[in-house]
């Protein structure tokens, strides 16, 4: 208590409550008394904005002065979500302010519902990108987030009569208080046009005469670190016409062609591609990628010859991580800096830009990885095919000397894929370039090694390396869960919110029945709330003491949402034939967005919509099986649906789902999964034991036993499995689609043509895995163990723990 005998406490809240104010009748210029929830974010959020920008300034001042190696995390998507609680949470200030709020007569919820979602990111990699940039300020490594600032994030996803409908995201429409435009931070990045070679002192010099010119413009985001003890900047670039309005076009009447350039230069930074797994390949995506690494790359140069004076030391002193192969036209990129704008040496320029890129990869999916047409390529970035093409040259040549008289291994290796039309392959590219590759599971980088790397792995051995990915516990747990979070630091310790590995002291009192009623309390007060949402989005009930049964992710055929349809329709016809059966009352939870131009995928959705209004419309199964599809999956809405989630659906074909983190974050909240032998699965079920979670279907090696063999075929398995023939007749005849009977033909048609994805030989074991669920779900203690284990398990899984493994063994930087 102070010298007027109030606590700091409520000295604190005072605080706020002023600064509150102030921000909304200075900033706002509203009346609190007219203000509206949205009012009440902007002032909240810019109020806790300055607390944070103090350490935000302070961290940049000592960072300049501590030589200390910085990190450029480069990405395409940062999937960051809602800010305010996280700010808030991170910086302590969450109970003042909510305290402050509520004297003013606010809400709080109010006001983090009035927060729209930064939704700059497609899922699992853009999510990563944003917890790793958390840890990297939570464990004080000083970092630089590097993206696009789109004025559009991933659509929103509106479901009508069961179909996906796209419609823009407007987070931007009223401006957002978090970033800081940085108008004095502007680039030149330039396109197309052609090179000009000069001989210089007989030094080939080569001169990029482009075709057009675009800014990009800084804007900065502050992300706090837990205990607010570091700050660091997300910069995101937002394109700007080099000449907003081509007067002389205007004079002459021409409105729309003055227009043009700042339509064309805007449209670079307009929205996110929505495609996940599959490669765009157009035009305005390398335009994207080359537009927001060439402004990173101009801008973290700058800052290192401002600090250190020359280039040589930039490896000692930066570390460039490039998320995915999205950022790989960086590797050319700093090549050309290099040699055309510091007239380096190539050999002293490849030795810089090799020692500080290290790349990782997410995906082994064909489709997915990124290559592009040289003709396209050329016509954008002519110096740069230059270079990558002597890159491409040294590369062979010392693969032949190495690895002589393998002419398919020069094939395999080489950044251009000479078949069908000639195509830069961006992976290659990215491998060469950088001293370390990582994949993001431990099968997920085994199977890089012996697949898509294997000859690259063969020709430069020991680069790849793997980082199992992590979740910050901050947001996933402490500010989704409070009810949870309270219950670990009364049993494991309030350090606990510092040290996650000591969530493990749970596991102690995982057979002490009062421990087991809180946790299924707290987990039954958190399915309560989605409960309500649920019947507030799709205006019927489902009841809180079902089975909370979730799959949450994006919709993609390997993923197998549609095994997880097969199951649930052959549960909805044994419950119709056998009533009386102790059934777990299930709720069948799905939400995802599809790619707009998925088709397969968005069909899908509609069968799930389908199926849910014919099971819950009978009577019959009513209180037994409920089938819920929640509208525009995001980051919010996961927060809201994960704490509540009783079985966490990982069922990805073997193989093909590169690690996962939705898996990580429902475990954490004391979920029990049941999944595949596939990505993080694995890690997880090695730390949760196999008493404690739900395996089932064919390993990776059987995946791909059984493509290489071509047998058992999917009318092999369907012969041999009666109830899986039903429901695909069933779905097929259309039983779940009386209106247009042949609507899910093309699916099922699929399933026994092709089944690329093996759900029939997996739907057997998958029944019998869902029918286990049945079993320890009839037996509450047993059940509610298994999730206390589950959660006193998951420490690994921290990002923190992740950014560490990459700061000490790829980035080289002290944590
Ligand atoms: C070019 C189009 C495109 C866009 C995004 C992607 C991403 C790599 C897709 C993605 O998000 N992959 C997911 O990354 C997560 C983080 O590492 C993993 O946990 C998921 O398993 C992986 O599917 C590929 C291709």
């Amino acid at each position: 208590t102070n010298t007027a005998g109030t606590s700091d406490y409520e000295q604190a809240i005072a605080e706020a409550k002023a600064a509150i104010i102030a921000k909304m009748t200075l900033s706002v210029g509203k009346d609190p008394g007219y203000a509206t929830d949205r009012d009440w974010f902007v002032a909240t959020a810019l109020a806790a904005r300055d607390r944070v920008t103090h350490r935000f300034l302070g961290g940049k001042r000592a960072s300049k002065a501590d030589g200390k190696k910085r990190v450029y995390y480069l990405s395409l998507e940062f999937l960051i979500g809602r800010q305010l609680t996280d700010v808030l949470y991170n910086f302590e200030l969450y109970d003042i302010f909510r305290a402050a709020l509520g004297d003013l007569g606010v809400d709080i919820e109010r006001v983090r519902e009035a927060e729209p979602d930064a939704a700059l990111g497609n899922g699992g990699l853009g999510r990563l990108a944003a917890c790793f940039m958390e840890s990297m300020a939570t464990l004080g490594i000083p970092a630089y987030g590097y993206g696009i600032r789109y004025d559009h994030g991933l659509f929103r996803q509106v479901i009508k009569d069961g179909w996906q409908q796209e419609f823009p995201e407007t987070w931007l429409e009223n401006g957002t208080p978090w970033e800081f435009l940085r108008s004095d931070v502007t680039y030149d990045i330039r396109f197309g046009g052609s090179v000009e070679t000069k001989t210089v002192n007989n030094v080939p010099r080569f001169i990029w005469h482009p075709s057009e010119v675009v800014h990009a413009v800084a804007y900065d985001t502050p992300i706090v670190g837990w205990r607010g003890s570091n700050v660091n900047p997300l910069r995101l670039w937002s394109a700007r016409a080099a000449d907003p309005i081509a007067l002389s076009l205007f004079n002459k009447g021409d409105h729309v062609g003055a227009l043009s350039d700042q339509a064309r230069s805007a449209a670079i930074s307009k929205v996110l591609y929505p495609s996940d797994e599959t490669a765009a390949g157009q035009e305005l995506r390398l335009r994207q990628e080359y537009f927001f690494v060439s402004a990173s790359l101009q801008d973290l140069i700058n800052r290192h010859i401002r600090i250190y004076g020359d280039l040589y030391s930039l490896p000692d002193r930066a570390a460039i991580q490039l998320n995915d192969t999205h950022p790989a036209v960086a590797i050319a990129e700093m090549m050309r800096i290099l040699l055309d704008d510091h007239n380096l040496r190539w050999d002293e320029a490849w030795r810089i830009t090799s020692s500080t890129f290290s790349y990782t990869n997410h995906t082994l999916l064909p489709e997915a990885l990124e290559t592009w047409p040289l003709p396209l390529f050329e016509r954008l970035l002519p110096r740069h095919l230059q270079i990558i093409y002597f890159i491409n040259n040294l590369h062979l040549e010392a693969t032949k000397k190495n690895f002589p008289n393998e002419p398919e291994l020069l094939s395999s290796v080489s950044i251009i894929d000479e078949r069908d039309g000639r195509r830069l392959r961006m992976g290659q590219l990215a491998f060469i370039g950088s001293h370390t590759i990582n994949g993001v599971s431990a099968l997920h980088t085994d199977l890089m090694k012996e697949t898509t790397f294997r000859d690259l792995n063969r020709v430069y051995p020991g680069r790849i390396q793997n980082k199992t990915n992590g979740i910050t516990f901050r947001r996933w747990l402490q500010q989704s869960n409070p009810g949870l979070t309270k219950l670990l630091c009364e049993v494991c310790g309030e350090e606990v919110l510092d040290k996650p590995e000591l969530i493990k002291r749970l596991e102690e009192h995982a057979d002490d029945p009062a421990l087991q009623q809180r946790i299924a309390k707290i987990k039954r007060a958190n399915k309560v709330v989605l409960c309500k949402i649920v019947t507030d989005r799709l205006g019927f009930r489902v009841e809180a003491d079902s089975l909370f049964d979730v799959q949450i992710k994006r919709q993609h055929e390997y993923k197998r949402q549609l095994l997880n349809l097969l199951e649930t329709v052959a549960l909805y016809d044994a419950i119709r034939s056998n009533p009386t059966a102790d059934w777990a009352p299930r709720v069948k939870i799905f939400a995802g967005k599809a790619a707009a131009s998925y088709v397969a995928a968005k069909l899908i959705i509609k069968l799930a919509n389908d199926i849910a209004k014919t099971v819950n419309n009978d009577p019959s199964v009513q209180g037994k099986l409920k089938v819920v599809f929640l509208p525009n999956y995001n980051v919010s809405l996961a927060e809201k649906i994960i704490p509540a989630a009783d079985l966490s659906e990982q069922i990805s074909t073997a193989g093909m789902e590169a690690s996962g983190t939705g898996n990580m974050k429902l475990a954490l909240n004391g979920a029990l999964t049941i999944g595949t032998l596939d990505g993080a699965n694995i890690e997880i079920k090695d730390n949760v034991g196999d008493d404690n979670i739900f395996i089932f279907g064919l390993t990776a090696a059987e995946v791909e036993e059984r493509k290489r063999a071509g047998a058992p075929t999917a009318t092999d398995n369907i012969a041999a499995s009666p109830m899986l023939r039903q429901v695909l007749d069933a779905i097929g005849g259309g039983v779940f689609s009386p209106d247009d009977p042949n609507r899910f033909k093309p699916i099922i048609d699929g399933l026994r043509s092709q089944d690329r994805y093996m759900l029939t030989d997996d739907f057997d074991s998958y029944w019998a895995a869902q029918r286990r669920v049945d079993e320890l779900w009839n037996q509450p203690e047993k059940w509610t163990r298994a999730a206390i284990v589950n959660i006193a398990n998951m420490a690994w899984f921290s990002s923190d723990r992740t950014i560490a493994e990459y700061a000490e063994q790829i980035w080289k930087v002290p944590v």
